[in-house]
């Protein structure tokens, strides 16, 4: 599994762009506007008192109905906008998917399906969007009659006061004038209302965002020791995704990591193999139990201390679109170029890097796409050479690559392992073999074990000679196999994932 869901991040920062954007404009249009409007009815309405108390009196009588009237269907406006403003946004993350993915896309001939698959989204936004607009209509409408009902209370009981002698004609002309400023001024009101309106239902998700509860609390006091020596120890760990809080991932699981050894974690897919990496670096919390590095909790320690001197390697390597220099230069950004020259040899990378007309400045493209998977490894392993971790996790890919680029793949991963502490997530033969210790992992209740836990434990000859599970699988990958031979499709057959 990935470390990262980088597509859901990616999105979620686009779209609350787009609103603290939207939010921004309309904010400030509503309170220049806003506040011109509103300065131009407090002295109206002083002045209408100057000249008739009691007509003045009469029209505020109606204030309090219109101002519940108006709060009200505001709030029901708010309600819409927010919808609205979620599908506009599922919509664009549709269509960001489909087009971010359109290999995939035009290789399953998706196209229509996914054309589909937009116009639904579009639909249920422009629905939206449609009766939005046509609420905040009928607001508009509702303040228009409002003021029209109050020309019409003004020249009844206005009339009336002449009538008793209490107003004179032009007394009453005077008022009516006066009257028509504030009702322009509330007509304007009532527009940017409907604007306030939407960049409210923009507010409302920047909020949520701003009040989510991060689930690592990191303590004020956290730690970062002078010293990381790299001797990692599971002790007891029960662990569920926060996401997914029915499905044990880790159950009671202890592994010591001692410093300078490398560990082969293997077993079936999805038996928390990933995971134990991601509870090193502190991307969860665990449940039950610890993890501690030199003997401390992960919780007391500064996660950016942790991650500092842990080096890790994805399944599948992810760069950004910028230049192979700047993505190697990502492990150390205060590193020269003859640092990130020499890192990018000692990856056996240099030779395809100077290959390229433009070197070391070749932009890659979106997530490197303009690069085969044994390059965009050798660019992840020099990234992690000028790092120079103490630990390293090593997410080794599933898929096998051709020969060839596998033998310099894999003597670019030997170098950057000499003199550090090594946590392998293994899929082949080979690394699994020379590791000091290997820990087989059970899957989904497998092997009479509950997911998540240590089946066997040892080097590879003291499990060869245990006859277990490691062993049926070793004669497996023996009989079938081949040094690059993946284990990925063995193990299925061995622990059932
Ligand atoms: N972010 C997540 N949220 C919820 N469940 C997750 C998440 N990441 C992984 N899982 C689940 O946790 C289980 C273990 O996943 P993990 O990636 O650790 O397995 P793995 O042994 O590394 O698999 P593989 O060999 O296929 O990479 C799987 O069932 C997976 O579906």
């Amino acid at each position: 599994m990935a470390f990262f869901d980088k597509h859901m991040q990616g999105d979620l920062v686009g779209r609350l762009s787009q609103d603290v954007a939207e939010f921004k404009h309309t904010f400030k249009l509503v309170v220049t506007q806003g506040l011109k409007c509103a300065t131009q009815i407090v002295f109206t309405t002083i002045h209408l008192l100057q000249v008739s108390q009691k007509l003045s009196l009469a029209l505020l009588a109606t204030m309090p109905f219109l101002y519940i009237a108006m709060n009200l269907y505001g709030i029901f406006l708010r309600r819409i906008s927010k919808r609205a403003r979620i599908s506009d946004s599922h919509a664009s993350a549709v269509a960001g998917e489909a087009i971010s993915n359109i290999r995939t896309v035009r290789a399953f001939a998706a196209e229509s399906r996914e054309v589909d698959h937009y116009m639904d989204a579009a639909r249920d936004a422009s629905n939206l969007n449609s009766r939005l607009g046509f609420h905040i209509g009928v607001f508009q409408g509702m303040t228009n009659f409002s003021i029209g009902s109050m020309i019409l209370v003004i020249l009844a009981y206005g009339g009336n006061l002449v009538g008793r002698g209490e107003l004179t004609g032009g007394q009453l002309m005077t008022y009516m004038i006066s009257t028509q400023n504030a009702q322009r001024s509330l007509a304007s009101l009532g527009v940017l209302f409907g604007q306030a309106i939407k960049a409210l239902g923009s507010a409302a998700r920047i909020f949520e965002y701003i009040q989510l509860k991060p689930s690592i609390i990191i303590k004020e006091n956290a730690l970062t020791p002078v010293d990381f020596k790299g001797d990692v120890e599971f002790k007891n760990v029960s662990f569920r995704y926060p996401t997914r809080p029915d499905q044990v991932i880790l159950d009671r699981f202890s592994l010591h990591i001692p410093v300078g050894r490398v560990i082969a974690l293997c077993g079936a897919s999805g038996s928390g193999k990933s995971t134990v990496g991601q509870l090193i670096e502190r991307f969860y919390d665990v449940g039950t139990g610890s993890v501690t590095i030199d003997g401390v909790d992960v919780r007391d320690l500064d996660p950016n201390w942790i991650r500092e001197h842990i080096g890790y390697i994805n399944q599948e390597p992810v760069l950004f679109a910028t230049s192979i220099f700047e993505n190697i230069r990502y492990g150390a950004p205060g590193a020269t170029k003859e640092q990130v020259e020499a890192a990018a040899r000692q990856a056996n990378a240099s030779d395809f890097i100077e290959g390229f007309p433009q070197g070391y400045d070749t932009v890659v493209g979106e997530r490197g796409v303009t690069l085969s998977g044994g390059q965009k490894q050798r660019i992840a392993i020099a990234r992690a050479i000028l790092k120079d971790p103490k630990f390293l996790i090593l997410d080794e890919a599933t898929s096998a690559l051709d020969t060839h680029s596998e033998r310099i793949v894999q003597d670019a991963l030997e170098k950057l392992m000499k003199n550090r502490t090594v946590l392998v997530i293994a899929h082949r033969l080979s690394t699994i073999q020379n590791a000091d210790m290997i820990v087989v992992m059970s899957g989904e209740g497998k092997e009479g074990r509950e997911q998540g836990n240590v089946v066997e434990m040892g080097t590879h000859s003291h499990l060869v000679k245990k006859r277990g599970a490691y062993y049926r699988l070793y004669k497996q990958l023996a009989t079938g196999g081949g040094e690059v031979e993946t284990m990925f499709s063995k193990m299925r057959g061995v622990f059932g994932g």
